[in-house]
């Protein structure tokens, strides 16, 4: 049966930097999902998100979305359907509301990873260094935009604490090959 890697954590946790990681050491594609909001300075207009604009997003047929601030976030079904077709493994970088839904609808196919750090210190700091606007991190890094983990979906939840990449990548090692056994 064909996973989805299901990556969710404060904004700074290392989602992003993770699904990379999957995809370049283990050959696991990130789903890209839908936004309307900018590309970030540094960020790839192919690697990260089809950036939309309002009028073109409204076209798309979404399985969930969500809204933050004034942009919008959505993912598609078919996205992850067409990416199964070529690998038995893939990620999906959503916020807690689209964990939720995916768990509802397909839990049995989900490894839901919740990515965090030990502190939110840790998290500003990546981003002021990432070259995150400050009021943003503040917004980003208080009440739901922080993605905690809700007691409703922590018996779903693998918590990777990322404060260390060494760990980090040793415990990815592990989770991938748990994965790869799973499946058929
Ligand atoms: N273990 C780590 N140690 C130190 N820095 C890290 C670690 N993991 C990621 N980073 C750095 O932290 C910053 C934030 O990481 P990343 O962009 O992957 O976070 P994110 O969770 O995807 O954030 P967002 O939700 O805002 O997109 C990046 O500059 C990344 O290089
Ligand atoms: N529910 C969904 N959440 C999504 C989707 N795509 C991204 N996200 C989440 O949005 C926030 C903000 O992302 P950022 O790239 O602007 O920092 C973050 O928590 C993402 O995980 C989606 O399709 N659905």
């Amino acid at each position: 049966m064909q996973k989805l890697i299901l990556i969710a954590g404060p904004s700074g946790a290392g989602k992003t930097t993770i699904s990379e990681y999957l995809a370049n050491k283990f050959n696991i594609p990130r789903v890209l999902t839908h936004t309307t909001r900018p590309i970030r300075p540094g960020e790839s207009p192919e690697g990260s998100y089809h950036f939309e604009t309002e009028a073109s997003f409204k076209k798309l047929h979404f399985f969930e979305h969500v809204k933050y601030g004034s942009y919008q976030y959505g993912s598609s079904r078919e996205a992850l359907e067409n990416a199964w077709l070529d690998h038995d493994i893939v990620s999906l970088i959503v916020d807690i509301k689209g964990a939720a839904s995916y768990l509802a609808a397909i839990s049995s196919q989900v490894y839901f990873l919740y990515i965090t750090t030990s502190s939110k210190e840790m998290l500003a700091e990546r981003l002021l260094k990432r070259g995150d606007d400050p009021h943003k991190i503040k917004e980003r890094l208080s009440g739901s935009e922080l993605n905690v983990l809700p007691d409703s979906l922590k018996k779903d939840a693998h918590v990777l604490i990322n404060d260390n990449w060494q760990q980090t990548e040793k415990k990815l090692l592990t989770i991938v090959a748990g994965l790869r056994k799973t499946l058929n």
